[in-house]
């Protein structure tokens, strides 16, 4: 759905249910799921053929297939994969529930590797079946700790059709609650290996309008910590440039050098991602309350803003880039009438013929007509804009909220636009959701170019003349939503900025003197402005707003701060976590609001650190970047050692950290010590037998890194390194973990939750003669901050 209105549109309490009730699949009765408009107006639409509206209108009422994701990194999510087929799937094989055989978890056919699930079953059987009661906790534990992704099955496929890579740039511009954006940051990180994460070249910024929903993509994201990550919070249309140095551009002869030193240039995308907000109805399976509420304005109303976000993702692309515009709703008015206009709008785009990009995912092409209802009663009289114009009295025409691109073009015109290209999935193609997509890409030069002058009489030549326009022009422009011609491509832009720069005086908002140089075009990024230390970031913000320059002043995060490498906090670190010489110790970071003592250190890749120092963070809206990896230990004992020199590596921030530190702070152990570290929460150290105890006990007290080997231990098996943080006191260890994280891990191995919050819940639940089980266990089958909207 196109927002989190939880409740706003799923209807109301209906025969006598109680209101929760009312938003389950599983309990609203088919009778419910009408409306007559709905059925009217789609068909009108000829979205299928006659024969295929029963199956179709059938498949919108039965439930949803409960669909998940294996996530996280490759190789790390092959693993658990295996671990679904061939432990929790062979026990479902053959499960009979009250006389009846039920249909265990099945891969999705066209997801890449099998690494998605689907199976149907009701919570009854869930609640009450004991084999499907394991694998409800199993699932629970790990989508808990970001192992698993539930996520509707057509929500998964427009990561799949942008084929990041880890060097690409890439944009998701309305990302909450995140499904997607998690799917996006594991492509970037393909290179990741089980225990350890690889620093990407890339960047992923996600970004949200909804000041409260980025916080749960913040949540979500954080499932796959990375160094390559920002998260901002800005409307997607009028999306500003984001300024960076010039790594690539070859500025035009003549350029002078001076002005090629000061200028900054607007960070283009290789990967945008449009997945707008739409009215929702290919979630009705799901949402059921949207068979009440459902009318077609919602969707006219939302085309314009549709447009304008694609509009301001093909200006942020790159030459070679590719963007998805997807949306969860079946009306031609949000999807090809959106793409439609874009394309008119800028003819050097074109769509990419994607229907053999997964060979087993059944689809439908994109409508090349279709009639745009003027009104609530489903009035599709008028077969173009001027006629419903006419119909209008004349001093009515300038209310009308409809806009000329709600039509479909002329029929030449959409020969040339080749809308089949789109992607459309209904639900009984494949028991899934209904979804669109539509891949975008540039044309190669010659045939933009032509395209171009054919379509507007205007050559790329003249346009770019034309694009004079700096950085915060671009900044504030809204795009136009009517067909002519857009202005420049972004990259014009850029090119023509440079030239430009002598004649506009002063490009940038902030004071020359403050940016950094491009000494020479070597392609490099230049080296960061200089970090500062704690205490002169103190000094300097001293007596500022929370906000640094107050600029902002409703922007309430707090500053990023990249510290210097050789400040004695980074080098405590260095030197207790034992880091290796070339752990990227100018890539730090602090986010902290004046005067505070710093408790956690951050690390980001080398293109978000030059990001944050090149931009204000406010006007971006910068929610968060980089990765937490160390924080401060607390306790009587740090404290006697000098609180500021006593970090630990946090277990998130592992895998970043993991390839930075020395072999000395790694110990190995087995599987039996990793059970008395899950048992107890301070076991001693006299309890562990062997060369983990001898050499554990002969470590200074502080953070360790502990890697225990694959091995056995009755019926558990670990298959593959396992790799967490350890903490040493005098005599005693902590693993450490969250306490989901510990259950996820105890379940997944031992088959049962063995930490002391597990046994401590199970005795509560006995002290109240109620019958324990191993684990607080939540009502919903996986929980999701958004169920509701995910898709
Ligand atoms: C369909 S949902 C996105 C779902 C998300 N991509 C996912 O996979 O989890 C649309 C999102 O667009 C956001 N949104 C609405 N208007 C926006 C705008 N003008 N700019 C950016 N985001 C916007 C909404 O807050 C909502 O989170």
């Amino acid at each position: 759905m196109a927002r989190g209105k939880k409740g706003g549109r799923r209807g109301g309490k209906s025969g006598g249910r109680n209101a929760d009730d009312a938003y389950r699949t599983d309990v609203v009765e088919k009778i419910d799921m009408h409306n007559e408009r709905f059925e009217k107006y789609y068909k009108s639409q000829g979205v299928l053929p006659d024969d295929e509206w029963d199956r179709f209108l059938e498949a919108m009422r039965a439930p949803l297939p409960t669909t998940f994701r294996v996530a996280g990194s490759r190789q790390a999510a092959r693993l658990l994969n295996d671990v679904i087929r061939s432990t929790y799937v062979p026990h479902l094989a053959d499960v009979v529930f009250e006389g009846e055989s039920v249909t265990p978890p099945a891969q999705i056919p066209w997801y890449p590797e099998g690494l998605a699930w689907q199976f149907n079953v009701s919570k009854k059987v869930l609640r009450k079946s004991p084999e499907f009661k394991k694998f409800h906790s199993f699932l629970v534990y790990e989508t808990e700790v970001g192992n698993i992704s539930r996520q509707e099955a057509v929500s998964m496929l427009p990561p799949l059709f942008l084929e990041v890579e880890p060097h690409h740039k890439v944009l998701d511009m309305c990302a909450a609650p995140g499904s997607k954006t998690a799917q996006l940051l594991e492509a970037l990180h393909a290179n990741d290996t089980v225990t350890a994460s690889s620093i990407p070249s890339g960047l992923l910024i996600a970004n949200d309008s909804d000041h409260k929903r980025t916080h749960l993509l913040i949540h979500q994201s954080a499932r796959l910590p990375s160094p390559a990550l920002m998260v901002t919070n800005l409307d997607a249309s009028i999306y500003p440039a984001i300024k960076i140095p010039s790594e690539q551009t070859v500025f035009p002869s003549g350029t002078k050098a001076r002005v090629a030193a000061k200028k900054q240039y607007q960070l283009l995308f290789d990967r945008i991602l449009c997945d707008v907000p739409c009215s929702g109805d290919g979630t009705m399976r799901k949402n059921v309350g949207i068979w009440k509420h459902w009318q077609p304005m919602d969707g006219n109303g939302l085309h314009g803003l549709q447009l304008r976000i694609l509009q301001r993702a093909m200006r942020m692309l790159q030459k070679d880039g590719r963007i998805v515009y997807s949306t969860c709703s079946l009306n031609p008015v949000e999807n090809e009438a959106v793409v439609a206009a874009a394309l008119q709008s800028m003819p050097e785009f074109e769509l990419v013929d994607v229907s053999n990009h997964l060979p087993e995912l059944i689809h439908r092409p994109g409508l090349t007509t279709w009639k745009p209802t003027v009104d609530r009663s489903i009035n599709t009289d008028f077969a173009t804009y001027d006629e419903y114009l006419q119909s209008l009295p004349e001093e009515k025409r300038g209310d009308t909220k409809m806009l000329p691109s709600h039509w479909p073009p002329s029929a030449d015109v959409v020969e040339k636009l080749n809308l089949p290209r789109c992607i459309r999935i209904y639900p009984h193609l494949q028991d899934t959701g209904g979804f669109f997509i539509a891949v975008l890409q540039k044309k190669t030069p010659n045939a933009a170019a032509a395209a171009s002058v054919k379509s507007t009489g205007v050559s790329e030549g003249k346009r770019q003349a034309d694009a004079v326009e700096s950085l915060e022009t671009q900044d504030a422009k809204r795009p136009k939503l009517a067909l002519e011609p857009e202005a420049p491509s972004a990259d014009n832009v850029i090119e023509q900025d440079a030239q430009d720069d002598e004649a506009e005086g002063e490009l940038l908002d902030e004071p020359a003197e403050e940016q950094p140089t491009i000494e020479e075009n070597t392609g490099e990024i230049p080296p960061a402005t200089p970090s500062i230390t704690p205490a002169e970031f103190r000094k300097k913000n001293a007596g500022k707003t929370k906000n640094g320059d107050g600029s902002n002043i409703h922007f309430r995060e707090n500053p990023y701060t990249f510290i210097a490498p050789d400040d004695p906090l980074v080098q405590a670190c260095i030197s207790k976590l034992n880091l290796k010489p070339d752990f990227p110790a100018s890539n730090v970071m602090i986010r902290n609001t004046i005067g505070d003592p710093i408790r956690s250190l951050y690390i980001t890749n080398d293109i978000v650190k030059s990001i944050v120092l090149h931009n204000d963070y406010t006007r971006i809206r910068l929610m968060t970047c980089g990765t937490k990896v160390f924080a401060k230990q607390e306790g009587a004992e740090a404290k006697r050692e000098g609180a500021d020199t006593h970090f630990r590596v946090l277990s998130e921030g592992l895998p970043v950290v993991l390839p930075y530190i020395e072999p000395e702070s790694i110990v190995t152990a087995d599987l039996p010590a990793l059970k008395i570290l899950l048992e107890t929460y301070y076991p001693l150290c006299s309890r562990f037998d062997g060369p983990f105890r001898s050499t554990i006990e002969s470590k200074s007290n502080g953070s360790y890194i502990v890697r225990f080997e694959p091995g056995t231990l009755g019926t558990a098996t670990l298959s593959h390194d396992l790799v967490l943080p350890l903490w040493k006191s005098n005599v005693s260890l902590t693993l450490m973990l969250d306490k989901k994280a510990k259950s996820a891990l105890s379940l997944r191995l031992f088959g049962e939750d063995v930490t002391p919050a597990a046994r401590a819940a199970a005795q509560k639940k006995q002290a109240t003669s109620e019958p324990a089980t191993p684990a607080p266990e939540p009502d919903v089958l996986v929980p999701m901050e958004e169920d509701a909207d995910e898709a």
